[in-house]
């Protein structure tokens, strides 16, 4: 079992590491699916009610209850892995769930920090879908002041390989199957998809 844990800032390209393992391959397991299921199963929104669910699962279950809910997603996925056994895991917030995984995995855990400076993430999330600049930048700093009070600041200390987003997405997608362990573009690739048997519109023959 090889598995892979990130952690980041808002707008720090998670996301965009969890494509490059998808591509790859590589299972990804993100930490916020065990909430969006708990959500569903009090019949809440998940949209709505994802904040609240995560403060009550780790009241009622402890700081660690989002992780110990995903220890057995991420074996299943390691089972299933092609990819020897590696697994992608988004979405770590503290120490205390980095704690929980390398205590079940040991040294098949391997954290990787994802960083990119203030102003990057703040441009690169605004051109992700919002418009108004200011109000952006004043709800970023709240995200972020959020997360590190939480202990993501920590947490990212504590990672075992750093991976620097601040140049091109194709620099970063490169760094990032080199962590994977995936060698070349085209392996990462996998399969394109084909146009094969695309249904006629009906307009030929006149
Ligand atoms: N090196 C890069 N160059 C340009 N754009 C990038 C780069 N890295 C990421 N992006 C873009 O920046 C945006 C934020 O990245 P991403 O969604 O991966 O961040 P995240 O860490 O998952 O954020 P969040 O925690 O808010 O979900 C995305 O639109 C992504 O495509």
């Amino acid at each position: 079992m090889n598995v892979i844990g990130t952690v980041g800032l808002p707008g720090s390209g998670k996301g965009e590491a969890a494509s490059v393992a998808e591509a790859a391959g590589i299972p990804v397991v993100v930490m916020g699916d065990v909430i969006r299921a708990e959500c569903r199963r009090r019949g809440l929104d998940p949209a709505q009610h994802h904040g609240r669910i995560a403060g009550a699962l780790r009241e009622e279950e402890g700081d660690d209850a989002i992780a110990a809910r995903t220890l057995p997603r991420i074996r299943e996925a390691a089972a299933e892995s092609d990819r020897g056994g590696t697994v992608l895991v988004d979405g770590l917030r503290s120490t205390v769930e980095l704690e929980r995984f390398r205590e079940a995995f040991g040294d098949d855990f391997t954290l990787v920090a994802i960083r990119a400076p203030f102003e990057v993430r703040a441009e690169r999330l605004g051109e992700r879908g919002r418009d108004d600049s200011d109000s952006d930048l004043e709800a970023l700093r709240e995200r972020d002041d959020r997360e590190i009070e939480l202990g993501l600041g920590e947490t990212l200390e504590r990672a075992d390989v750093e991976i620097d987003n601040t140049d091109s997405l194709a620099a970063f997608r490169t760094r990032v199957r080199e962590v994977l362990g995936v060698e070349s573009e085209a392996e990462a690739k996998g399969s394109a998809p084909t146009d094969a048997e695309t249904p006629s519109a009906g307009g030929d023959g006149a």
